[in-house]
């Protein structure tokens, strides 16, 4: 038996499709080019990337739910395109969001329809269910109708679905999605418990802290290809040698980002939007010093807290994505990051 729960090796993916009424026009998307993966048995593994890098696209293909376009892949130990019925008993499949459930049936019994389908023997439903109840920690909220439940608890309800069959390997993408954060925490301490179950857990996120605290080994997928992978200290040693500006503020330009990325020893600079106001951090080559240059260009704008400070995953994985390592970056990046939240 092989040591990995899946393997993967140059997988490609193109979708094609028709757009246009009067003059229909063929559309290709090369979704995933040349996906290499080998999660080893009850690993959890992460799959992180922005919008649109190709995480579903490979979950998919890794489930049976697409075919590759080239490459091939084996999960639990069996092929995904020949062999997609051994495949599926072996697996579960979990994704965020409010499909697959029924809202006006209990969780128990949300919890038995899906067991029926999956053929768990009746005489074991009972046990089954009760104990994954207890593993999601449901227990005692097994009766009520699903529709009054939280997003955390109905993620933790589908997860209890996508195990009723003591699958080997469990898909969860996007597990926290909408989740607030005590709920999330939660969640997070329900993949743990399973992985050290002993089941392979293939997780996409988009949320760094969640892969940082929970995985054993991260891939970061951008523009369909593997642009990394490793620990998340491996991964962390991407932004190795650096140091981070972040700064509150309301209103920064697109132009004067572009203009903080050209500034002497910047290496990364972005902008995330969190509700009235903006986190702008910037990556410089330690030992650089640029705090007094980047405020000069955010002269007139209102601020909030400024703070320096150690390098964290999230920054590793936006020097990742914009291709701009500590390794390969002596240039800056010539225009500001989109950071996905
Ligand atoms: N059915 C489809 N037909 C055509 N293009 C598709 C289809 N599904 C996905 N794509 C495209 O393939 C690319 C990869 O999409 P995919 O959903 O795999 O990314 P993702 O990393 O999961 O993104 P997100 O985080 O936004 O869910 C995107 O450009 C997307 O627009």
């Amino acid at each position: 038996m092989s040591e990995y729960a899946i393997e993967a090796v140059g997988l490609h993916r193109t979708y094609r499709s028709r757009t246009g009424w009067l003059r229909p026009r063929r559309r290709e998307v090369v979704a995933v080019r040349g996906v290499d993966l080998a999660v080893r048995r009850g690993e959890l593994f992460g799959l992180l990337g922005p919008n649109g890098a190709g995480k579903t696209t490979t979950i998919k293909l890794l489930n049976t739910l697409l075919l590759p376009t080239s490459g091939t892949a084996r999960v639990a130990g069996y092929d995904v395109v020949r062999q997609t019925r051994e495949v599926r008993r072996r697996i579960g499949y979990v994704f965020g969001g409010d499909r697959g459930l029924y809202d006006r049936l209990s969780a128990r019994d949300n919890l038995r329809y899906f067991a029926e389908l999956h053929g768990v023997a009746p005489r074991e439903q009972r046990h089954r269910i009760d104990e994954l109840l207890d593993l999601v920690g449901l227990t005692g909220r097994d009766s009520e109708r699903v529709e009054g439940y939280s997003r955390g608890m109905r993620q933790r309800l589908h997860i209890a679905r996508g195990l009723l069959h003591h699958p080997e390997v469990l898909f969860l993408d996007e597990p926290s999605i909408g989740v607030d954060p005590v709920a999330a925490r939660e969640l997070r301490q329900t993949v743990a418990d399973l992985a050290a179950n002993g089941t392979t857990v293939l997780l996409t996120t988009h949320y760094m802290a969640e892969a940082d605290e929970l995985c054993d080994r991260i891939a970061v997928i951008a523009g369909g290809r593997i642009r990394a992978s490793g620990t998340p200290a491996d991964l962390k040693r991407h932004a190795e040698g650096r140091q981070v500006l972040e700064v509150e503020a309301y209103g920064v330009t697109d132009r004067q980002l572009a203009e903080i990325h050209q500034l002497p020893g910047v290496r990364e600079a972005s902008l995330r939007v969190l509700g009235a106001v903006q986190l702008l951090t910037v990556q410089s080559a330690a030992g650089t010093d640029v705090q007094a240059e980047v405020l000069r260009v955010l002269a007139g704008i209102r601020l909030g807290r400024v703070l320096s400070r150690q390098p964290t995953l999230e920054d590793a994985y936006v020097a990742i994505v914009s291709g701009t390592t500590a390794a390969d970056a002596p240039e800056p990046a010539l225009s500001g990051t989109a950071v996905p939240v």
